[in-house]
């Protein structure tokens, strides 16, 4: 195992948020502050250890303390209880324009930028093309990047950042504000990074991007790590958690808008898959055809329902679904626990391990309810091909069409 270059330990980091008082409150509190004091905890007794040359995604829900955390790891906020250790010249990206001064052009910065990094004048005149190149936004650096759009700060922020030979590099969410052949050119350079063997940290709410890009992935909620390990592992962990957000969020709008408790509440109870014969499976071949029966409870007879089933990767990306209305039948109205069934003929999935869910949407498109990870599918292949789908791959080497083109 390799050395950890980042050490957290037991850190938590609270912010002091004020308040306006409302009326009654100031009358009670005559002539002392506006202002409510509350105490809110952004972290909470977070410990990680990160080994140098590992790519760590860090994820969870809005507001789950991401941004704070890398914050803390990049010296910008300091912890309330706890430490942070840091080996190595650490490069960040974290806020836009955090350590960008506005009133200097793009030319000052990068140099400002460069001194902070711990960089001497000379070695930043050395990288200084590459950065202005990198970054596309030559024709403004000798612009004040006050009057930059968010796209050419964060352009030219990364160029710094990569640009400066770190060991340890902090990226948040900011890179999506650059356009796509932006930011697909920042993953070829973070690709670049990691098989140099440089470490990076960073925030991202593409969970596809985490699990192409990261040997380890970081859930955080309400402060707290709640699972660390494989990015399948962990990201499963996070879709489980935004799948019961919705969940709750869709209890209370039910209670909301109705007197419906939560024993009326239609929902998806089961989904059993088979063969065309009706023996549950759940090992297929690459080419197969299934029945899925997808159980819903309806409290009360309703009408215009819309049932849907499909099929997610192990990461939970969407692979192929259905549902009665795409298939153009009306399902009648339906009342107690009823069983819809679909056929899903000629499916042809690659190799490897997918999961079906159910789900159950009302007559104006609302999602009711969705079971997901309901029921287990793995596909064995035959090794020659890699990918969701299947085919029967042949190769050769065609005839030449003529000598080498110069
Ligand atoms: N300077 C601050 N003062 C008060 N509260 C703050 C401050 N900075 C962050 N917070 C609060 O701390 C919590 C965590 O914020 P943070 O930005 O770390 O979340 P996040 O996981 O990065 O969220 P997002 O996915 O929305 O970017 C939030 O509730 C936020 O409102």
């Amino acid at each position: 195992m390799s050395t950890p270059v980042i050490c957290i330990d037991d850190l938590s980091k609270r912010f002091v948020i004020r308040k306006e008082k409302s009326l009654k409150e100031r009358l009670v509190n005559f002539g002392r502050s506006e202002l409510h004091k509350d105490d809110f905890w952004a972290l909470r007794n977070v410990g990680l250890e990160i080994e140098s040359g590992s790519t760590v995604g860090l994820v969870g829900p809005n507001g789950s303390g991401k941004s704070t955390l890398l914050k803390m790891v990049g010296g910008i906020l300091q912890p309330t209880t706890g430490t942070v250790s840091v080996r190595g010249r650490l490069a960040a990206l974290l806020e836009l324009g955090a350590g960008f001064h506005p009133d200097l052009t793009g030319r000052e910065n990068v140099y400002l930028n460069g001194s902070i990094l711990g960089l001497s004048r000379e070695q930043t005149e050395k990288y200084f093309d590459a950065i202005v190149d990198f970054s596309g936004i030559e024709k403004f650096i000798d612009t004040q990047v006050k009057f930059y759009s968010s796209g050419m700060y964060v352009r030219l922020a990364f160029a710094v950042a990569v640009h400066v030979d770190p060991d340890i590099l902090l990226v948040d969410e900011v890179l999506a504000v650059g356009d796509e052949p932006f930011q697909r050119k920042c993953m070829d350079r973070i690709r670049q990074f990691q098989s140099e063997g440089r470490t990076i940290l960073f925030v991202s709410h593409g969970l596809d991007q985490v699990a192409e890009l990261c040997d380890r992935a970081v859930v955080l909620e309400s402060g707290h790590v709640i699972a660390d390990g494989e990015p399948r592992d962990a990201l499963r962990v996070l879709r489980t958690e935004f799948d019961q957000i919705r969940a709750e969020d869709l209890a209370r709008r039910a209670e909301g808008t109705s007197s419906t408790a939560a024993s009326e509440r239609i929902t998806v109870e089961a989904v059993e898959v088979s063969d065309l014969d009706d023996v549950p499976l759940s090992d297929a071949g690459p080419v197969a055809d299934l029945k899925v029966r997808v159980t819903v409870n309806v409290p009360t007879r309703t009408e215009g329902l819309v049932v849907g089933c499909g099929i997610d990767s192990a990461l939970g990306v969407p692979i192929v679904g259905t549902n009665s209305k795409l298939v153009g039948v009306d399902l009648p109205p339906l009342e107690g626990r009823q069983q819809i069934v679909f056929t899903l003929s000629d499916l042809r999935l690659g190799e490897g391990n997918y999961s079906f869910h159910g789900a159950v949407v009302s007559h104006s498109g609302e999602e009711l309810d969705r079971k997901r990870d309901a029921a287990p599918l793995h596909v064995s292949g035959d090794g020659r091909t890699s990918g969701f789908t299947w085919a029967r791959p042949e190769v050769r080497v065609a005839s030449a069409v003529g000598g080498p083109a110069r």
